[in-house]
Order: C-alpha cells, then structure tokens, then sequence
C-alpha cells in the first residue's frame, strides 16, 4: 500500500475512517486486553467508550490511534490496511490525522504552556504561519488563555490536563482520540471540556473517540460502545455516515498543509529547533549533561597542558644543567713542551664556541722583589688575562686595562705576601728569571686553587725557558656544545701523545631529558585519554538516565507523529550540543586550572592550538558517539507504553 492512500479524506469518500476488523491484543505478561474487536468509526463520528477498569478501553484506543500494533486482526484506515511493520507510514498518519488526549497530561513541565500547545502543532503538518492565534484560541477553548506564558510545571493537575486537551486541540486532526480527558476536572469543568470537544470536532468534520467511566460524559456523545474482557459487547450505533459534516466557519483552525509528508528539512530544523529548546529550557538537565564533558575536558585539558608545560620545563632545566664548558689538560713529558695538536685560536673558533684561555704551567720559575732572596714558584702564561672563563678573580692596580702587556705581571695573593708586595698603586716591581717586571694586580681567587701562589704573565714576558711546560685548555660553549668540542679535541689529538692529554668528561644529559620528558608527557597523556574515556562513559550514562526519565514525553513526541529517526536524531543532537557546551566549560576550567598549577610551581604554561581544538573535536565525536546508546533507546519506546507510565 501506498503511504500517500492514508493521508488525505480525498479518495476515502463514503467510507468508514478507520475500522478495526478481529483485533486481539495480547501483552507480553499473557493478558488478552482486546480479542477479537470488530469497530467501524465513520468520519464525523462521537463516540464514548466504556467499560470496567481492566476491559481494554486505552488499549482499543492505542490501536485506533496506531501508537499499539495488534496481534491480530487488521486495522483499516480509509477503508486501506496498515500493516504494523509500516513504522513510517503510522508515525506520517499520527502526524497529520490523529489528535490524542492521554490519561494522563504529559506536559514538559520546562516548558511553558504555550511552547507545550505548541509542540502538539509543531508535529502536524499544519502551517505555523497562524500558529499564534491557533494557539491562543485553543487555550481559550480549555479557560487558561490567562496561563499562557506559565510554566508548565506550575500548574494544578486539572490545569495541566486542560493544557493537554488544547495541545490536541489545536491539531488539524480527523481523529480524536481522548483517554478519561476529563478524570482530573470537576463534573462541571468536564462537560464543559466534553462539549468543546465536540464542537472543534464538528467544525473540522473530525471523529471523536472518549474512554470515560462517567455516565454523564458519555451520555453527551452520540453513540456508547461497551467493552468487557476485550470485547465489544455492546454498540448503540453502527458507522454512519458523518453525522457532523464540517462547519464551514473554521474560526482559528490551522490550515493543513497538503503535503504528502513532512519534508527531510522540515523534520530536521523542528529536530533542532526543539534539541535548542530542550537545552535551553531545562537547566537542571543541562547542567547535568554539560557535567561529564566539562570535567572530562577539563582533566584532559590540564593533563594535556601541564604534560606541555612540564615537558618546557624539563627541558629549560636541563638546558639550563646543560655542559658549557671543556677542560682539557696536556701534561709536560718532561721533555719538550707540551703542544696542543690544534691552536687556541682554532679552537676558538669551533661551533658553539664562545671563548677560550689557554694556562700554560712553568714550574720552578725563580721570582725575585728587590733585596729579597728569589723564591721559586710557579708560572701560569696566560693569553690576555686569567678570568673570562676560569671565574679567577683578579684586583687591578688603578688605571690598569685588564690585559697583560709583555712587561706586566699578576701575583697571586699568597705570593704578594711573601714577596712582601702590598700596595699596587706604587707600581711595584718583581723579577722573573731575571727580566723585570711590573705587578698590575693581585689574584685574589681562582677555580685552581693554587693560582693564589702563582704569578701570571702574558704571552712572550719571559722569553724562551728551560723549565718544561704542561698546560691547559678552557672552552666555554653554548648550552650543548661542550660534548661536541670535546669530541673534536679527541678526535685532533696526536695518537702518540693521547696519554698526555685529558680531557674532562662533560655531562651531556640529552638522553635522559628526553626520556623524562617522554615519561611525563606518557603518564600526563594516558591520564588524559582516561579523564576522556571517563567523560564518554560519563556522557552516556547521563543521557541515557535522562532518556529513561524523560519516556512519557518521548512518548507523546511520537503519539503526535514523530518518527523514530526524529527522536534519535534528537537525542544524539542534544547529548552533542551539551557535550561540546561541556568542552567550552571544561576548556575555561583547564585552562585557569594549568594557569594556576603551573604559577604555583613558577613554570612556565604552554599552551598550543592543539589543546583547543582536540577537546572540543573529541567533544562532538563523544557526543555523536555517547548519545547512540540513549538515542537507540529513545527510538524503541513504544508510544503505546510510554504514555502509560
Ligand atoms: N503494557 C501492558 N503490559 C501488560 N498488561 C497490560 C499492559 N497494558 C495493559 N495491560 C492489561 O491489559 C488489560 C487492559 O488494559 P487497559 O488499560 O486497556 O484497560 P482499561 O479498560 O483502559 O482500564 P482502565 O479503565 O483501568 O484504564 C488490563 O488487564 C491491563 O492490566
């Protein structure tokens, strides 16, 4: 069958609009609620129900609304069967046909009262374009258009059960279907409520079918169909031929829409439309969905960031622990002098090399101050000045330039003493094997601590020497460099004079920083896939809770023609949106907390795009993938089911 043969009177002229030909129902618990029910319902029709509690009254109105599928039987709309299979067709009908009235209201209680009339609307096929005035006009019909910007949930029961007859309403339907609409109102009220039922129902030609247990309701409809045990077993009228044809004034009625479905685009933008009224309207709900993302995140995001700002840390200490210096010692043979297998001035001039002093050793150099007898000490030959980079501290005369001219000499404290050299300032003069010359300054400290017992002299101040000279090489370098002057050192050394030279060991912790950052980076980074998994099995069990709260209401949804895609679509919409609206929180959240961590350990906080983009990124994918379980849920509620609960 076509689905187009169930919407539209068009083609259904003279026949009955719904029948019911050997209907049985039976649950899953072994109760018959309907067996065998033969009902014909012609177009215009009044009916009234009744029967004992327990005789299958809402059940024969769940299957004449298509919300239940029987066992048996067949169900005939338009003089068409609907097979029970056909999901879509039966959810396209309820859409545009059916008007129903549970047992109980229903309402969101987030919303308002107009939003809830509202929504019954939003699920027909009729234009909006009026949508106000159908709204008010049906609020009137029920006495709360005063109520209409209320909250649904702060309504009095029978209020809330008037506010769901006007939801229905306001549904260009031709079959009305209500459940006890009146069992929360007063005698008076539901007359009044029966009456206004029956005169909306006229004017749109429309059916009307009322389960009630009060005589004097059903006594107001036209025609009282008695059930016992699932059976009809008593029927004051056969189907008729409309016994009400449409008024022609249709007052505020909504115009239907004629066309054969409700479009893709119309059911996904009424989707969104109500995915940003769930999210806007219930904050308690999206607080508590927005919470798993938002911690989730924001442990990812702290975990991720100080991962970066510790790895930044480690290495700025490293670097900062990183070898700038090479000492290298070449010992006298006792022979000749020592030579180094490349010049100083080479040296100088390797990568990363930012300067050199070169200490070449005389030892027993005879020194002499005036009368005084010569001592022998030893005799450090330095290139300009001692200090750049041994840290050896020297006080110069005044006036004096720093470097060592060839007639000029520095005296270690200890020797100043005992040559009994104490003021600079009378240019005070020395011997050195002989050759005079003047003390500049005094070195009051050094790295070696000998050089306080030592004089210094520039390079050529004493002329050719017979003592045999060892010396010593020291190379500042850039952060990292050492280890590679070094090599070179090596690498140039004469083989033969190997056992000669020495070369310091230069700690060069590259490896082991790279290590530790790695094993930081790790264990920060699995905490932020786990904070993230946790956030996924968080985000679904929220939903999924707020799922199975929220049946009745899904229920409605689908009474009123949603589809099951509609509320699967719905479902993974709102748990994505509260997701990514957690990331935006839980990112606000990490980001103070990396902000604070790492002021309080004076690091310095990294941040890079990464850290913005993957947590919201993650936040969508978790969302899609986090509301599937809920959403699977909420598309197998059965309608039937769910607005009994
Ligand atoms: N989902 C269900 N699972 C199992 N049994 C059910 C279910 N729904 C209804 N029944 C049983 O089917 C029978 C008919 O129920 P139904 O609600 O249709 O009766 P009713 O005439 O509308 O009753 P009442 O006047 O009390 O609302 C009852 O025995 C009921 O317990």
């Amino acid at each position: 069958m076509l689905e187009k043969d169930l919407l539209g009177p068009t083609e259904s002229a003279g026949r009955p609009l719904i029948e019911l030909r050997g209907i049985t129902r039976r649950y899953a618990n072994g109760t018959t609620a309907l067996a065998g029910v033969d009902l014909v319902i012609g177009p215009g029709e009044r009916v009234a129900v009744v029967g004992r509690s327990g005789s299958g009254k809402s059940t024969l109105l769940n299957v004449l609304g298509l919300l239940d599928a029987p066992d048996e039987g067949e169900v005939l709309i338009d003089g068409h069967p609907v097979e029970a299979a056909q999901d879509r067709v039966r959810a396209e009908w309820r859409s545009s046909e059916l008007g129903f009235v549970f047992q109980r209201s229903h309402l969101i209680p987030a919303l308002s009262v107009r939003e809830n009339v509202l929504l019954g609307l939003r699920y027909s096929n009729a234009s909006l374009d009026d949508a106000d005035q159908v709204v008010t006009g049906s609020l009137r019909a029920v006495g709360l258009e005063h109520k209409e910007q209320a909250l649904a949930r702060t309504l009095s029961g029978g209020e809330m059960q008037r506010v769901a007859i006007a939801r229905t309403l306001a549904r260009p339907a031709r079959l009305w279907l209500a459940d006890e609409p009146t069992g929360n109102l007063d005698s008076a009220q539901s007359l009044e409520i029966i009456e206004e039922l029956k005169r909306r129902a006229a004017e749109r030609g429309a059916a009307l079918v009322v389960v009630t247990h009060e005589p004097d309701v059903a006594a107001r409809l036209d025609r009282v169909v008695t059930l016992r045990d699932g059976l009809v077993v008593a029927d004051s009228a056969h189907a008729t031929t409309p016994a009400h044809g449409p008024d022609q004034d249709r007052g505020d009625l909504p115009t239907r829409d004629r066309r054969p479905r409700t479009r893709l685009t119309a059911r996904l933008a009424r989707t969104l439309r109500f995915v940003a009224q769930g999210i806007t309207s219930n904050a308690g709900r999206t607080a508590s969905g927005t919470l798993a993302s938002a911690v989730a995140v924001a442990l990812a995001v702290t975990a991720l960031g100080l991962a970066q700002s510790a790895s930044g840390q480690v290495t700025e200490l490293f670097d900062a622990q990183r070898a700038t210096q090479v000492t290298a010692a070449l010992a006298a043979d006792g022979t000749s002098d020592a030579r180094w297998p490349v010049r100083v001035g080479t040296v100088a001039e390797f990568p990363g090399v930012t300067g050199v002093e070169h200490w070449r050793y005389r030892t027993g150099v005879p020194v002499a101050n005036g009368a005084l007898a010569a001592l022998t000490v030893d005799l450090v030959e330095v290139d300009e000045a001692p200090g750049a980079i041994t840290d050896t501290a020297v006080t110069w005369a005044p006036g004096e330039d720093r470097v060592l001219a060839e007639d000029e000499v520095l005296l270690g404290t200890d020797l100043a003493r005992r040559l009994g050299v104490a003021q600079l300032d009378v240019s005070p003069e020395i011997t050195v094997q002989g050759a005079p010359l003047r003390v500049v300054g005094l070195v009051t400290a050094s790295r070696s601590g000998t050089a306080t017992g030592s004089a210094f002299v520039g390079p050529g101040a004493t002329g050719d020497l017979a003592a045999s000279l060892s010396s010593e090489l020291f190379v500042e370098t850039v952060p990292g460099a050492a280890r590679n002057v070094a090599d070179r050192l090596h690498d140039l050394a004469d083989p033969f004079q190997t056992t000669r030279m020495t070369i310091h060991p230069v700690l060069e912790p590259n490896a082991f920083r790279g290590e530790l950052q790695d094993s930081v980076s790790a264990s920060l980074q699995v905490l932020a896939v786990v904070a993230a998994l946790a956030g996924l099995v968080g985000v679904v069990f929220v939903n999924l809770l707020s799922v199975s709260s929220r049946t009745a209401e899904l229920g409605v949804r689908r009474a009123f023609g949603a589809r099951r895609s509609e509320l699967v679509t719905l479902v993974v919409g709102e748990c994505t949106a509260l997701a990514v609206l957690g990331a935006v929180v839980g990112l606000a959240v990490g980001f103070v907390a990396i902000m604070v961590v790492t002021a309080a350990a004076r690091w310095q906080p990294m941040f890079d795009e990464r850290l913005l983009l993957v947590p919201l990124a993650g936040a969508l994918v978790f969302g899609l993938l986090g509301g599937l379980p809920p959403a699977i849920a909420a598309g197998r509620i059965e309608p039937a089911d769910a607005v009994r609960s």
